[in-house]
């Protein structure tokens, strides 16, 4: 079931004056709203951070009456790991810094508006709802939602669109509203991340004898088997999305593996895991370059999982070499690519858009926001 409803991303019509004329000197009042989903900002928000994770529909698909209570079981489980995994980062995640760090580089990106960025979190402060507050106290002269997850799935970017509009319609905040649901195989934002990960996959090789070949491991959130299996496009996102940076690297016969990681639940996940990747880099005896390519920010699932758990096992098992791509934060190409999207997203009109205009998933991804009749041109 898609988390969204299918709101059609309608091309502007000549005589739109919901854009601003050409030349006119009056900057439009932008409020671009951030989603991410947020993380504990202290020791005490972990278990509470968990339970509002685990009481999401879109996360934990079990029946309305179960779920309170399973919430409750596995946020408990989780409190113990997960504050081992804050503690090493001081005891919060630095998720919000860092995303307020992006909205202030954004602003700057879009001088042709006054522009304001705004952040709105899934499970932890700043809550949609406080969000909406600010954003109607503020009045802008239009708003865009603009995830920063860069492919689409029913339990992220769904979950905090269907979110915000919940909060949206309980505040009365009734301004024009466009919104993007992904951007996995935009150009620019390729371009932006594939930099990143070639300074990253040259730093590697001039640490490394000739002789031991570097494998790029492309590490993704994982996601429950059976969300994909009834239609989220998730997979099929990152997948292109991995493709997309490929090619904008243009390293012929780059060896590449798509894994998954941070398994949260005891149900099957995509695979194959992280872990067995490394496994299996070990086995082949090349050394690993780690491209986060679900994320695009550091957090705990980079800076503990990646760089601590999984370093750890890698060097553990004597692997060739182990090294990881850093997210993009606020590389200003990366931002630069999201500055791009918004002006894009504002010229197809209200509703809902992706980085091509309409609908790019394949049918069989059932749960894709966009309708059956709008494909991207
Ligand atoms: C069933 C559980 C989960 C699903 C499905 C899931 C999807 C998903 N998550 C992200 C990105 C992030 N996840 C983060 C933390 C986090 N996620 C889960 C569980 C699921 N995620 C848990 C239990 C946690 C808490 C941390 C922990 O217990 O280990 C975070 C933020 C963490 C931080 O440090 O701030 C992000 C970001 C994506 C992209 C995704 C599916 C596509
Ligand atoms: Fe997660
Ligand atoms: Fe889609």
């Amino acid at each position: 079931m898609p988390m969204i409803s299918n709101v059609s991303c309608t091309p502007p019509s000549p005589h739109d004056d919901s854009l601003p004329p050409v030349g006119s000197g009056k900057r439009r009042k932008l409020a671009v709203v951030l989603f991410n989903l947020g993380g504990p900002d202290s020791p005490a928000a972990i278990r509470p951070f968990l339970l509002n994770l685990f009481k999401d529909p879109a996360i934990l698909r079990v029946p309305f009456f179960v779920r309170p209570i399973l919430a409750r079981i596995i946020a408990k489980a989780r409190v113990k790991p997960a504050s081992e995994n804050y503690a090493l980062l001081g005891g919060k995640s630095p998720l919000l810094e860092l995303t307020q760090e992006q909205a202030r580089t954004l602003e700057q990106a879009l001088p042709e508006f006054e522009a304001r960025c705004f952040i709105a979190m899934r499970y932890w402060h700043p809550f949609a709802h406080e969000t909406v507050r600010e954003v109607k106290d503020w009045d802008p002269d239009e708003i865009i939602l603009l995830p920063l997850y860069p492919q689409y799935s029913t339990t992220t970017t769904g979950s905090s669109l269907t979110d915000w509009r919940e909060a949206a319609a309980a505040a009365g905040l009734a301004k024009q509203t466009f919104s993007l649901c992904c951007y996995h195989s935009d150009r620019d934002f390729a371009s932006a991340t594939a930099a990143l990960v070639r300074k990253a996959y040259d730093e590697a090789r001039n640490t490394l004898p000739d002789d031991v070949p570097l494998r790029l491991l492309f590490s993704a959130h994982g996601l429950p088997e059976v969300i994909v299996k009834k239609g989220d496009p998730y997979q099929f996102q990152v997948e292109r999305s991995t493709a997309a940076v490929l090619r904008a690297m243009n390293i012929p016969g780059l060896d590449h593996q798509i894994c998954y990681q941070s398994r949260a639940t005891p149900q099957v996940w995509l695979g194959p895991s992280t872990e067995e990747a490394i496994d299996r880099a070990v086995e082949d005896g090349v050394a690993v370059l780690v491209v986060p390519i679900a994320f695009v920010s550091e957090h705990s699932e980079t800076l503990v999982e990646l760089d601590v758990e999984y370093a750890e096992l890698a060097h553990g098992k004597n692997i060739k070499g182990y090294f990881r791509v850093p997210t993009q934060n606020s590389d200003p190409e990366f931002i630069d690519s999201l500055a791009g999207l918004v002006r894009r997203v504002r010229e197809h009109g209200p509703g809902l858009c992706s980085f091509a205009g309409g609908r790019v998933c394949p049918r069989i991804h059932r749960d894709c926001p966009h309708g059956e009749q709008e494909d991207a041109a």
